[in-house]
C-alpha cells in the first residue's frame, strides 16, 4: 500500500509527471478506472491523484491550471481545466450558502443515534463500512478507501448512489464515512457531491450507478446485480439563504505579525507586503478522523511550516490548539488563510484576521447556483490572474 507523501515537492513531482496527460488523453480517460491493481509506485493512470496535496494546498489550483494550460491549451485542456473548477465551485457554493454544513452535521448526528437506537440500520451501517453487502464492486470500494485511503471519482460516484438508493442508508452517514476515510476529505466537495448524488444539489436530479456502466468503465472487474438503477431523487424541506460571498478586507498588521497555517489552507504564500516575523502551524487533528488521513495532514502541516520559515527567515512552530497560538505568536498580530465553513470552520478559535486568495475571491463569487456559470465565468477571472485560459 503506497501512501502520498505529505509534502509539497511530492505534489509537485506528480504534478510534473501528469502534466503531460492533462490534455486530451485526460479527457477521453478520466472515467475509467482500472482499480489499485493498475497503479504504478501508487499513482492512478488517468488522472492526477494531487486532491490531497490541492485539498491542504501544499500546491494550489493556480499553479495546477497554470500547468496544463501551458503544457496543452485551453481547448485541449477543458476537461482538466473544467475538474479542477469543480473545486472552486463546490467551496464558492458552501461559502454562500454556510447553513448547508450545520445541516449536514444535525443529520449526521441524527443518523448516528439511529444506528446506535436500531438493531438493523446498525446491521446494514457496519455491513456497508466493512465491504460485506454482497455486491462485489461496493464492498471491494469500501475495502479500497479503508485501506487506501483515496477512490476514483466515478467510483465515489458509483458507492454513493448505491449506498443511498440501493442499499437505503442515510446518505449523511456515507458522507461522514467518506470524509473520515478520505485523504483529500474536503468539507466543501465532499458533502456536495453526496448531495449531488442524491438529487438533494440539483433538486430532482440524482446520480444512478448502473451495472453495465460500472463493468465497462471498471474494464470488467465487477460485475455487480441487484442495483437499483430506476432512482428517486430524495427530496429535503426548505432552502439554505445564500448570502453573497464577500472576502474580509485585507489585514493591514501594523508591526510584526505571526502567519498561521491551518488545516484548511497550508499554503504559504501571502498578499501581505511584509514578511511574517513567525510562523505558526495550527494543528487540528480531527479525532475521527482515520489515521492515515491524520498522518497526512500532520505531515503536511510540518512541511508547510518548515518551507515557510525557511522562505520568510523566521521561526517556525507547530501547535495543537487554537488557545496556544497567541502565546506562540510572541506579540506578533496573528494572520491565517481563510478559514473555510465545514470541519476547520467548527473548531473555532482561530484569529479573526484573515486573507483571501486571489484565486478563491476570483471564482468562489461565481457559484451562485449551477456549475455553468462558474465555467462560462473562469476563463475571463483566469486570465485576470495571468493564465492563459
Ligand atoms: C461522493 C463524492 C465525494 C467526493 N469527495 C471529495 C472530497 O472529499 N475531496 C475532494 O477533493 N474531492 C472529492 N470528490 C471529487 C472527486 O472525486 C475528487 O476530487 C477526485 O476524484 C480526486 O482525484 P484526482 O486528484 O485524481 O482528480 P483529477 O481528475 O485528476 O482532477 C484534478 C483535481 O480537480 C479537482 N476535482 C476533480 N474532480 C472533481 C469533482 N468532481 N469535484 C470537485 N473537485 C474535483 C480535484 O481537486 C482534483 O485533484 C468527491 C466526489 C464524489 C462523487
Amino acid at each position: 500500500m503506497t501512501l502520498p507523501h505529505p509534502t509539497r515537492a511530492a505534489g509537485l513531482a506528480r504534478l510534473a509527471a501528469f502534466t503531460p496527460s492533462m490534455g486530451r488523453a485526460y479527457a477521453d480517460r478520466r472515467n475509467a478506472d482500472p482499480g489499485p491493481e493498475a497503479e504504478r509506485d501508487g499513482w492512478p493512470e488517468h488522472v492526477s491523484k494531487l486532491s490531497p496535496y490541492l485539498r491542504y494546498r501544499l500546491i494550489d489550483e493556480q499553479e495546477v491550471l497554470a500547468a496544463a494550460l501551458d503544457a496543452h491549451g485551453p481547448d485541449k485542456a477543458e476537461k482538466f481545466v473544467s475538474e479542477v473548477l469543480w473545486r472552486g465551485y463546490f467551496r464558492g457554493w458552501l461559502e454562500q450558502r454556510p447553513g448547508t454544513w450545520p445541516a449536514y452535521v444535525a443529520g449526521r448526528d441524527a443518523a448516528l443515534a439511529l444506528v446506535d437506537a436500531n438493531g438493523g440500520v446498525a446491521r446494514d451501517y457496519r455491513a456497508a463500512c466493512e465491504g460485506r453487502t454482497g455486491i462485489d464492486c461496493f464492498d471491494a470500494w469500501a475495502t479500497e478507501l479503508t485501506t487506501r485511503n483515496w477512490l476514483h471519482n466515478h467510483a465515489r460516484m458509483w458507492f454513493a448512489s448505491i449506498w443511498i438508493f440501493t442499499l437505503r442508508l442515510p446518505w449523511e452517514l456515507g458522507a461522514d464515512f467518506f470524509l473520515r476515510h478520505l485523504i483529500d476529505g474536503d468539507s466543501a466537495s465532499n458533502t456536495l457531491s453526496w448531495r449531488w448524488v442524491a438529487g438533494l444539489h440539483t433538486r430532482g436530479k440524482a446520480y444512478a450507478a448502473r451495472a453495465d456502466n460500472i463493468a465497462r468503465y471498471t474494464g470488467g472487474r465487477f460485475a455487480p446485480t441487484g442495483l437499483v438503477e430506476d432512482v428517486e431523487p430524495l427530496v429535503e424541506d426548505g432552502e439554505v439563504p445564500r448570502a453573497a460571498f464577500a472576502p474580509p478586507p485585507l489585514p493591514q498588521p501594523a508591526g510584526d505579525w505571526a502567519l498561521v497555517l491551518h488545516e484548511g489552507d497550508m499554503g504559504i504564500a501571502t498578499p501581505i507586503g511584509r514578511a511574517p516575523s513567525r510562523v505558526i502551524g495550527l494543528a487540528s487533528p480531527d479525532p475521527r478522523a482515520a489515521p492515515a488521513v491524520r498522518a497526512f495532514a500532520k505531515g503536511a502541516l510540518a512541511d508547510a511550516v518548515a518551507r515557510a520559515g525557511e522562505m520568510y527567515g523566521c521561526p517556525g512552530v507547530v501547535v495543537q490548539e487554537a488557545a496556544a497560538v497567541g502565546d506562540a505568536a510572541a506579540g506578533a498580530v496573528p494572520v491565517a488563510p481563510y478559514v473555510p465553513v465545514g470541519v476547520i470552520g467548527d473548531r473555532g478559535g482561530l484569529p479573526v484576521a484573515t486573507f483571501v486568495r486571489d484565486y478563491d475571491a476570483a471564482i468562489w463569487p461565481l457559484a451562485t447556483a449551477g456549475f455553468f456559470k462558474v465555467k462560462t465565468g473562469a476563463p475571463a477571472r483566469l486570465r485576470a490572474l495571468g493564465l492563459p485560459a
